[in-house]
């Protein structure tokens, strides 16, 4: 591949073109195994062979590339899933499965001339056990996020961070269902409207989208409503990620009209990025602890978009503490105008509940 142009003032170029290049081609198996599901109505028998066909095969693409694209730099990774389950007796067909799929992503590409064997496949899922921590770099990803929504048909997200010395740097969010377009620009949604959109951004230099198929990239700003009452949320399309009593409690406080959006996965950050709505909302259940690959790309790209990510205590997410973020009672995301007031409101209601 021809690495793109150092541009001056971009450390991470070449980090940065690498990481859309892996996220582009796993993307790509994930769209076939996807499409599959659909065609064959697996979904609804609720198998999850395929999607965890999906997760493996997509975290093997990544891991390959940037080792590929970036010889000389060395190699930490954080990502979600590990080899144990395919190693147990009885996953030679998953695993089989999982090294076919790549192999045929990786020849329909053209970039590499090489072919993984199972073995290959095992040690790349593996290579991302890697603990993070504060120094040092450490790529972050999510091979498949939104699991449930790419069974469903619906959104997900392969999400790729770039940790060093303990803050994300870069971000790469490949959205295959997300509509290129604003889905909050009036175009009648025609059925020609393109598909698939890749956000980037790193830090210092802003946010962008392009075509997951390549296009120009279009520099991207968050919304710039400062009024609640013309502000639109998101929250997980999932009831049990998010505790939805909370956050409408939260809108009617802040005097949202809209109905929230329900959507799968870090598109929410995506979407919210290029102003398709104002807020996002994220409260889950007591107990849970978000890991740093639901949060890493998604963030930058917010952030880099003019936006701001908070936990509810009003500080920046830290991802400096392993492969966990540090607490559990919630995220907000949404412009530097609307955030006191949505900070506000959300501390208020989660004192109520108390
Ligand atoms: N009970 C729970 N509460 C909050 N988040 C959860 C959860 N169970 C799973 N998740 C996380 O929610 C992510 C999806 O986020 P969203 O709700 O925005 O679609 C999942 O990512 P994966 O799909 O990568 O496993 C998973 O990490
Ligand atoms: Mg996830
Ligand atoms: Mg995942
Ligand atoms: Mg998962």
């Amino acid at each position: 591949m021809s690495q793109l142009p150092e541009v001056a003032g971009n450390p991470y170029t070449a980090e940065l073109a690498a990481a859309k290049k892996a996220v582009a081609l796993a993307a790509r198996l994930c769209q076939r195994v996807q499409q599959g599901i659909l065609q064959s109505d697996v979904q609804s028998k609720a198998d999850r062979t395929p999607v965890t066909v999906a997760d493996y095969g997509s975290q093997v693409l990544v891991s390959l590339v940037l080792k590929k694209e970036l010889p000389s730099h060395s190699y930490s990774m954080v990502a979600e899933e590990d080899s144990k389950d395919l190693r147990k007796d009885g996953a030679q067909e998953v695993l089989e499965h999982i090294t076919s799929l790549v192999n045929e992503t990786i020849a329909n590409d053209g970039s590499y001339n090489m072919s993984l064997s199972k073995e290959d496949v095992l040690a790349a899922i593996d290579g991302g056990k890697s603990e993070g921590g504060p120094s040092g770099r450490h790529w972050i990803l999510d091979p498949i996020d939104g699991t449930k929504g790419f069974i469903r048909g619906d959104q997900y997200a392969v999400a790729l961070g770039l940790l060093d010395e303990g803050k994300v740097v870069l971000g790469v969010l490949g959205c295959p269902n997300l509509p290129l377009k604003s889905t909050n620009t009036h175009n009648g949604g025609s059925s020609r409207d393109q598909v698939g959109s890749l956000f980037f951004a790193t830090i210092g230099c802003g946010a962008e989208v392009e075509a997951l198929e390549g296009s120009e990239p279009q520099k991207i700003s968050v919304c710039s409503i400062n009024n609640p009452t013309d502000a639109s949320f998101f929250e997980s399309y999932e009831a049990s990620h998010s505790k939805r009593d909370l956050t409408s409690s939260i809108a009617e406080k802040l005097g949202v009209q809209a109905p929230p959006v329900r959507m799968d996965s870090q598109a929410k950050y995506g979407a919210l990025a290029r102003g398709d709505g104002a807020i996002f909302l994220r409260i889950p259940h007591k107990g849970y602890i978000e890991t740093v690959w639901d949060h890493a790309a998604g963030s930058i790209i917010v952030t880099e978009a003019g936006g701001m990510v908070k936990d509810a205590s009003g500080n920046d997410l830290d991802f400096s503490k392993g492969r966990y973020l540090d607490r559990d009672r919630g995220i907000i995301a949404t412009n530097k105008y609307l955030m006191p007031a949505v900070l506000k409101a959300f501390q208020d209601a989660m004192e109520e509940e108390q």
